[in-house]
């Protein structure tokens, strides 16, 4: 396991406060009180086990340090999250499966749940859990015409169980949301806008970043347990269901991911993978 690291510095010159994980670093602004986490595990920000505890512990931290919001973003050159480490899923070992989708598990629940608002600034490539990781936050700010973003489990012959489905359905609906979690279909920029899959676009990531805060400041005169309330209400179907088949989701993944036809498409997809050139990918797959 990697070794793994906290350290937390105050900068007197800029008011930002520091605190960086080996995969994630987050800048608390002192005086808005929103922290920018940036997600760094090159090459694609693939989220595999200690990825998702670190991400876990960060919004821990973040919400005991009662933190006025928080904005999410990448620092890779084009991919915001490739979604889940597909060696996660491949030839898996079944405890560590288990241990990984439990946390996945907890990992949604943590950020769906925040006690603060929640921005994506998707400046990259964002497909399957990388868009869900978007989905789960409160509002999203996609960059520039370059990126594609969606859910493309069923190019990889896998399915999204039902609590990833009915975020999904939160946001854009049930019927653009069957359509795009049966088709696999990847979006532009200015499609996921269309369908609602993302609230706004902009040509760069710093006035992605900027229209991030924006949207934050919305919530400096709405009291903070106003907000949760709203919210939790608002999401409960979906976090009780979960809530109340959380062994039985992950008994189900983790037999269903062994099983010979998910393991034989997904080498289908590793080594499509490997074969094609840079972003072909997830052009072929439009
Ligand atoms: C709060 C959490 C919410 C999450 C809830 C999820 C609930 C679960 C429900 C559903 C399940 C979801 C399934 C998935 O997410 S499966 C993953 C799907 N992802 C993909 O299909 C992305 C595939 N990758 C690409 O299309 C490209 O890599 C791209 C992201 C566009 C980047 O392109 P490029 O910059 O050209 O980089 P390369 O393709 O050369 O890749 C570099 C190396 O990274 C490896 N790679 C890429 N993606 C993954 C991945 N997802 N997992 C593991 N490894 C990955 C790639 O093979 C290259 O490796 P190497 O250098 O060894 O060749």
């Amino acid at each position: 396991m990697l070794r793994r690291y906290i350290s937390y510095t105050t900068n007197k010159f800029t008011n930002c406060r520091h605190v960086s994980q080996s995969m994630l670093q987050s800048t608390v602004d002192e005086k808005s009180g929103i922290a920018t986490v940036t997600m760094n595990k090159p090459p694609v920000n693939s989220l595999n086990l200690e990825f998702l505890e670190e991400i876990i512990t960060l919004l821990n931290k973040l919400q005991k340090d009662k933190v006025r919001g928080m904005i999410l973003t990448s620092g890779l050159q084009k991919v915001f999250c490739a979604g889940l480490d597909i060696k996660e899923l491949y030839k898996p070992n079944p405890d560590r499966l288990t241990k990984f989708w439990t946390t996945l598990q907890d990992t949604w629940l943590s950020l769906y749940t925040t006690s603060f608002p929640t921005v994506s600034v998707i400046n990259g490539h964002s497909p399957a859990g990388g868009c869900m990781l978007a989905m789960s936050c409160d509002y999203r700010v996609m960059v520039g015409q370059n990126y594609r973003i969606g859910f493309n489990e069923a190019k990889l012959g896998i399915f999204a169980p039902k609590w990833f489905q009915n975020t999904i359905i939160a946001v854009i609906g049930q019927r653009k949301a069957e359509v795009s979690l049966t088709t696999g279909k990847m979006y532009t920029t200015d499609e996921a806008l269309q369908i609602g899959l993302v609230d706004e676009t902009c040509a760069d990531a710093d006035s992605a970043l900027k229209k991030g805060t924006h949207f934050l400041n919305n919530f400096q005169n709405i009291s903070p347990w106003a907000y949760k309330m709203t919210k939790d209400i608002n999401r409960q179907s979906t976090i009780q269901w979960l809530i109340d088949n959380k062994q039985k989701d992950v008994d189900f993944t983790v037999e269903y991911m062994q099983s010979p036809g998910v393991q034989k498409n997904l080498e289908l997809y590793l080594q499509s993978l490997k074969s094609l050139p840079p972003l072909k990918l997830i052009s072929e797959i439009n």
